[in-house]
């Protein structure tokens, strides 16, 4: 298990080699594990955790950065990002603002109860297919059975588009969970990878978080503390470790509502999508935007689907929702932007 941020002195770790000068040689390696505003917390890879602040206002560190650090003090300076893997972005009515990178995995967790948006969903799915990470959708409660029933069936579609969807009963209300639904099926996926965990408020986050990280609670206290003297306690991005070896690890991103695509190219919106790529082949157009175009081949998939009534289950099919959910995003990402990238 991790140890809290604490104030070390940079002296006792400074690297033997690199004792002498100045210069880049003393820099030392990091993990930023959780971050607020211009403070982070970098973990060193002995596990100890030292409070730091990027250098210069263009230096946006996020929680998984891989990073180069300057001792000084008490605390350190980041002086550089070493280069990411991929990189997310979380926005809300104001700003986008990246949040979390070098994830292998992102947990989506919904739940029977309350009903789940499949416009969040399926944000969270285009964010990680542009970012090349792969999505595991979690749905919790499955003790509420026709609750339950019905939201499995609405995401018939996102099994049929290839997405890994697991049910589960993480705190079933009489105690009893249903076969196939354990709590630790799902923390088995979560070992020896870094995987962002995120879902609507009651889904059941904080109950997979506890169970997965027994300390989570308390960590969470200490490096708000640290941060910023316990406020914002519910705004700051925390990197957990699974295990003593440090080999897996949770991020939570307290109120995270939405992905941000600002970044996303609106054409290449559909390649995002699984159901509509492979129709976009048959459009008449190179260019096509799927919209009104003569000819196009995902209209055409989602006019015969209507018409054939075939269910939005099956391979190859693009239900009505789906496609509302591509031109809207289509038409937000066309739109100028209203509000600052960080
Ligand atoms: N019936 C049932 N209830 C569950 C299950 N898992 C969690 N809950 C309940 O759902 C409610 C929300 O769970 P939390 O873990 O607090 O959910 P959360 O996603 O962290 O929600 P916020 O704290 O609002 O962000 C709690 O009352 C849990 O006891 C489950 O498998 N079945
Ligand atoms: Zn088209």
């Amino acid at each position: 298990m991790s140890r809290p941020p604490r104030a070390s002195r940079a002296s006792s770790r400074r690297n033997p080699r690199s004792a002498a000068g100045d210069g880049p040689d003393t820099l030392e390696d990091g993990l930023i594990v959780a971050s607020h505003g211009r403070h982070c917390v970098v973990e060193t890879p002995d596990g100890q955790r030292v409070i730091c602040h990027p250098r210069g206002k263009k230096l946006g560190v996020v929680v998984g950065d891989r990073v180069r650090w300057q001792p000084s003090q008490d605390e350190g300076t980041i002086e550089q990002i070493t280069p990411r893997r991929n990189l997310l972005y979380r926005q809300d009515e104001v700003r986008t603002k990246s949040f979390a990178a070098n994830l292998d995995q992102v947990l989506i967790l919904v739940a029977a109860e309350p009903e789940f948006s499949e416009h969040q969903l399926s944000r969270a799915l285009i964010a990680c297919e542009a970012e090349h990470i792969e999505p595991l959708i979690v749905l919790n409660k499955a003790d509420l059975a026709p609750l339950f029933a019905r939201a499995w069936q609405r995401l018939a579609p996102y099994r049929a588009m290839g997405y890994t969807v697991l049910p589960m009963a993480a705190k079933p209300v009489d105690g009893v969970v249903p076969a196939g639904c354990s709590l630790d099926d799902v923390i088995a996926r979560l070992q020896g990878r870094t995987t962002l965990i995120l879902g609507p408020s009651g889904a059941g986050k904080s109950t997979l978080i506890n169970r997965a990280v027994p300390r989570a609670a308390a960590l969470t206290n200490e490096i708000s503390q640290a941060l910023n003297s316990g406020k914002h306690t519910t705004t700051t991005t925390t990197w957990y470790w699974l295990d003593a070896a440090r080999t897996g690890a949770l991020i939570d991103s307290p109120g995270f509502q939405e992905f941000g695509l600002r970044h996303i190219e609106p054409m290449q919106l559909a390649a995002y999508m699984p159901d509509l790529k492979p129709h976009v082949a048959e459009c008449r157009f190179y260019n096509c935007t799927h919209l009104h175009e003569p000819g196009c081949g995902v209209r055409a998939a989602v006019a015969e689907a209507v018409l054939q009534a075939e269910s939005p289950a099956s391979a190859g099919v693009i239900s009505a929702s789906r496609y509302k959910i591509y031109s809207d995003l289509f038409h937000e990402l066309s739109a100028p932007p209203n509000y600052g990238v960080g």
